[in-house]
């Protein structure tokens, strides 16, 4: 353990694994809080998450001076580089009267993203592969772009090759050479030149490609199978004692991935998702007893459908998989939405494509399928719940006029190009990891933890998940902003 005060320099010899360090922070209470007027309070020290870095397994690792200090261009400025003593907290929010909330022991820190003083790899003798898995999410060409101009920008590497068709392109594609003038305008289309895959991982195959292809860093763009991968390559080339840098960048539309503010693209489909609900809202407005029904992207999460209808309002109702819902009875779907008919003619439901699997009827059979990377194939909760709802109209309000309009822009949320807030933000991110690997880290994530971008464990990120809390704030603005029912179902 190596002991340092926040702002001084402790740089560990170079070379040395950068590990767990404890940082003592002592400091006083706001004046301006009600709570604690005038006390002082003390916060636990606090724990770096160690990363692991080739000097780890390889020894005798060169440490050369980083290029950016020769470009004629760019003269860095006293405090451009990052130290290993510049962390970032996990957790930023505290309730000080309450020793629940309250971290009674440690505070969990990482290494903050970001140019290092030295690097670890000869950027003429680097062989870079980028590679894309899993669904499409607007910005993965962009983030592709930024490594590669990154890479040969910044630090003079000129051998960078794109694999194709996701993991089982290192053993069974030919990598393609990628350079600035190929990439140029990548980051305006939408999906991944590279094209991407799922399924077909074999850890040993795609080392045995890596090493074939003479790879020493491997970027790895994807989502939490992904990153569950890239755990597993990351292991071989450890066992194998490799001089290989693996790291991810976490890609998910369904911004599912935790400890990371959020993934990149997610902003980009909640935009487009507004077309939908804008257009479920004219279509039922103008009809008779109408509904505006919008299925929207997120397997296990319902973030997507919730930024929607926060961003909208013009939601009534939002049904996400974190939150259970019931169609019959006191304070279910249909009784809400007769009320909601009565009220203003219309409504508007936004719905997550995992919401209400348990309540859709299925066979056998149906329950076992998978797709070819072992995700569940859920039902289209949309077009049964389009069924029910008339269903239940005709039960209910014979021969009364009524119209459900069922949107499912699941596709067109995800294969457009990223927007401009995504764009900057897959320019950051390919830059972070570049910093990072050439810096010699390896098996880690980059990505931004309360606004600042850091390094991140793949182990840890490849078991951290991003589920919508019910029981926070942002719920209850949902529930604030549509006055839907909690379907508690705790009324009958
Ligand atoms: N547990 C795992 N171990 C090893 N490889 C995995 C694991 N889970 C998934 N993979 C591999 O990772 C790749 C991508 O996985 P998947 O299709 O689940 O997409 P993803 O990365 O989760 O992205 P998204 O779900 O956002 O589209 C596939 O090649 C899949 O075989
Ligand atoms: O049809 P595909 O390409 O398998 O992707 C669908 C899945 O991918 C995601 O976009 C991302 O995981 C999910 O929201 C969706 O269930
Ligand atoms: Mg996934």
């Amino acid at each position: 353990m190596t002991h340092v005060t926040p702002g001084i320099d402790s740089t560990p010899p170079v070379g040395s694994s950068l590990g767990e360090m404890d940082l003592d922070v002592t400091t006083a209470a706001a004046s301006s809080s009600a709570f604690v007027a005038t006390a002082d309070f003390t916060l636990p020290p606090v724990t770096l998450t160690p990363l692991p870095h080739l000097a780890d397994h390889l020894k005798g690792l060169p440490v050369l001076p980083t290029p950016i200090d020769r470009s004629p261009f760019y003269h860095p400025s006293p405090g451009f580089y990052i130290g290993p003593s510049d962390i970032i907290l996990r957790h930023i929010l505290f309730d000080l009267s309450s020793s629940e909330s309250t971290p009674s022991s440690r505070l969990l820190a990482y290494h903050r993203a970001g140019p290092r003083r030295t690097v670890r790899f000869k950027p003429s003798a680097v062989r870079a592969a980028i590679v894309t898995c899993g669904g499409l999410c607007p910005g993965l060409n962009t983030v592709i772009r930024e490594l590669v101009v990154g890479l040969w920008e910044i630090y003079g590497v000129r051998q960078i090759f794109g694999v194709p068709s996701g993991y089982r392109g290192f053993y069974s594609a030919k990598p393609v050479p990628l350079d600035p003038k190929m990439v140029d305008g990548w980051h305006k289309r939408g999906g991944t030149v590279l094209t991407t895959s799922r399924g077909g991982f074999d850890a040993e195959k795609i080392v045995d490609g890596i090493v074939k292809h003479g790879f020493d860093q491997v970027y790895c763009i994807g989502g939490d199978g992904t990153m569950r991968g890239a755990v597993k390559i990351f292991e071989e080339i450890q066992r194998s004692k490799l001089c290989v840098s693996i790291t991810g960048i976490p890609k998910t539309v369904d911004n599912d991935i935790g400890i990371i503010d959020r993934s990149f693209g997610f902003q980009t489909a909640v935009e487009m998702a507004q077309q939908a609900i804008n257009a479920a809202h004219v279509e039922a407005e103008s009809a008779v007893n109408g509904i505006g029904l919008v299925k929207l992207m997120g397997r296990s999460t319902g973030h997507i459908a919730l930024h929607a209808t926060l961003s909208s309002r013009d939601v009534d109702c939002c049904l996400i998989p974190e939150n259970d819902f019931y169609l019959e009875g006191k304070w279910g779907l249909f009784e809400f939405l007769d009320q909601r008919l009565k009220q203003n003619g219309h409504a508007v439901v936004v719905v997550a494509e995992g919401a209400g699997q348990d309540i859709i009827p299925r066979t056998d059979a149906q329950k076992q399928e998978k797709d070819e990377s072992g995700n569940p194939v859920f039902l289209d909760v949309g077009a049964w719940l389009k069924t029910e709802l008339k269903n239940w109209w005709e039960r209910e309000h014979p021969g009364e006029l009524f119209t459900v309009k069922y949107i499912d822009p699941t596709y067109m949320i995800r294969a457009v190009p990223a927007n401009a807030t995504d764009n900057l933000y897959c320019t950051l991110l390919a830059h972070s990891a570049i910093h990072g690997v050439m810096a010699g880290y390896t098996g880690f994530v980059t990505g931004p933890i309360n606004g600042n971008y850091g390094y991140i464990p793949l182990e840890e990120i490849a078991v951290s998940k991003n589920l919508v809390d019910t029981k926070d704030h942002k719920w209850a603005w949902v529930r604030s902003v549509t006055n839907q029912p909690d379907f508690l179902n705790i009324y009958s």
